[in-house]
């Protein structure tokens, strides 16, 4: 692992994990490493080449071509398939309802879980902060740090409302539900495992949650 301090942060969608991530390593000058970013390209890379996402062998098959690549800058996160800046595209609705479909195939999440550690490894910061379903069980359970980002449905339903336009409330609340459904039969995110502390951000705002966070970590760095 990393020389400096690791930062393991799991939760289900929209419960502030990658906002959150980014500002707390903003603040201590980390790193940042979105996992989600990862499993979303190879997703939008399979739309873009045709490969139908619930054929496990075709999305196996297209990892080896898959030439992925994001900054570990909280300040400035891009993330490119090939020559291609899919920062933006691999959000759309249309990635989000396919990205559980290529999450769930085993060979894929060892090669990406691999890829992430490097990425872990690597960095030259004093820190980093990871980011995503299985960071604190899987990726990461040596972490210095692990904590398990929660929030009420209803707060991250209404939170991810304000972010998404063009599709109704009710559609993106459903589309979040549906995805945390069929993620959570291939990882437990939705309880604690043993040593990771629960951040629950129902009633806390933006600010509160990052104190929250930032402060368990520096109470591990000051020891
Ligand atoms: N404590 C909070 N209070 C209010 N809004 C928040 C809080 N935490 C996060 N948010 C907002 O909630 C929205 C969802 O957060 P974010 O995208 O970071 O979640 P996520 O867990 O990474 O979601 P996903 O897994 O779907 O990518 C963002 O608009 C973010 O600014
Ligand atoms: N460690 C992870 C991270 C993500 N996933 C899958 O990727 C999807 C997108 O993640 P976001 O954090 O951007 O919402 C998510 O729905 C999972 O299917 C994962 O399996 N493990």
């Amino acid at each position: 692992m990393s020389g400096g301090v690791v930062v393991a942060i799991d939760g289900p969608a929209g419960s502030g994990k990658s906002s959150v991530s980014r500002a707390t390593a903003r603040r201590l000058g980390f790193g940042y490493q979105d996992t989600g970013a990862a499993y979303r390209a190879l997703a939008w890379s399979a739309l873009d080449r045709g490969i139908d996402t619930t054929d496990a062998a075709a999305v196996i098959a297209s990892l080896p071509g898959f030439d992925y690549r994001i900054s570990t800058d909280p300040d400035h996160t891009v993330v490119q398939v090939g020559d291609t800046d899919v920062t933006e595209a691999i959000r759309e609705p249309r990635v989000s309802a396919v990205v559980s479909q290529v999450a769930r195939i085993p060979e894929v999440r060892a090669y990406l879980v691999e890829l992430f550690r490097s990425v872990i490894r690597e960095s030259l910061r004093p820190g980093i902060v990871t980011e995503g379903r299985d960071i604190t069980t899987v990726v990461a359970p040596d972490a210095d740090v692990r904590i398990l980002l929660t929030a009420s449905e209803e707060a991250r339903m209404a939170r991810r409302s304000l972010e998404v336009t063009g599709q109704s409330a009710e559609v993106t609340a459903q589309q979040l539900s549906s995805r945390d459904v069929q993620d959570s039969r291939v990882v437990d995110f939705m309880n604690a495992a043993d040593g990771v502390t629960t951040v629950d951000s129902t009633h806390l705002d933006f600010d509160q949650t990052v104190t929250a966070v930032v402060d368990l970590v520096t109470s591990v760095w000051a020891e």
